[in-house]
């Protein structure tokens, strides 16, 4: 007997159309302008990061992709400011990161028990004002367990540290990496998390993501905004869909011999 396998949903993250836009001033490429192409060849949403620094998304773009149609996922680190934010605009969700000033990019997952009482007050007020509440965490059993004691609807694993060791070429430690992937996904889907995951992920590495069967969710924005250097926007989002499709068609199917 075979089980229907749940559609995966892809999330489009424009921050870096707008880490172009800043590098000169102005107001080109506009990162709407971006979501709406990207929900027009196949995203199912738009994911956008306000950084406290405001080094690439700024409040503006952030009320301008509210105004869109299509689910806005607004990723934010745990602070008053972006909770009072979050609440004035009501974006469909919100996904809590860790930040620091000096990074790059989100280097970990988010600590939810080392936030506490406050965290959890966090997420009950955004829950409250109707909007669905995601964590950010590393595939890690006792992160995870307190995001579901504390009320999240949806944890977002970080796949940012499985991504480099595969680029890296350290196969053991991202088949390792993976395999935490694998469990934290249905340790998560057990305690009746909705599971997606991003950071990081290419093609390849979303198509083997892909076939995660707790994953609902994956959130791309780095290398789809790089490809479109390329090959455009909608293609890289074409070829995206297609990657993730196969992945999601492994699952059941019997292994190669
Ligand atoms: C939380 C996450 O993995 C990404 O959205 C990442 O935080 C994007 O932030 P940057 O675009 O600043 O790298
Ligand atoms: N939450 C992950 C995300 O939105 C996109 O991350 P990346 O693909 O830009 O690394």
């Amino acid at each position: 007997m075979t089980h229907p396998v749940s559609p995966i949903r892809l999330g489009v993250n424009v921050d870096h159309v707008a880490t172009v836009r800043n590098a000169r001033g102005g107001l080109l490429p506009d990162p709407v302008r971006a979501a709406e192409l990207a929900c027009a060849a196949g995203a199912d949403g738009i994911t956008a990061h306000l950084r406290e620094d405001r080094r690439h998304i700024r409040d503006a773009d952030m009320r301008r992709l509210r105004q869109l149609s299509a689910p806005l996922n607004f990723e934010m680190a745990a602070t008053d400011e972006m909770v009072a934010l979050a609440i004035e605009l009501k974006p469909h969700a919100c996904c809590l990161v860790p930040e620091r000033r000096e990074e790059r990019t989100t280097e970990g997952g988010l600590d939810v028990i080392g936030g506490g009482i406050d965290l959890a007050h966090k997420v009950e007020k955004l829950g409250a004002a109707g909007i669905r509440v995601s964590l950010f965490v590393a595939p890690d059993e006792d992160q995870i367990a307190r995001a579901a004691d504390i009320g999240a609807a949806v944890i977002e694993l970080h796949t940012g540290a499985w991504c480099d060791f595969i680029a890296a070429g350290r196969q053991a430690e991202a088949e390792a990496e993976f395999a935490r992937l694998k469990t934290a996904a249905g340790q998560g889907a057990g305690l009746g998390l909705e599971i997606h995951a991003g950071h990081g992920l290419d093609y390849a590495t979303a198509e083997t993501i892909a076939a995660v069967e707790p994953v609902r969710e994956l959130n791309i924005g780095h290398f789809l905004i790089g490809e479109a250097i390329f090959v455009g926007l909608e293609e890289a989002i074409r070829q995206m869909r297609a990657a993730m499709a196969r992945g999601r068609a492994r699952i059941g199917a019997p292994r190669a011999a």
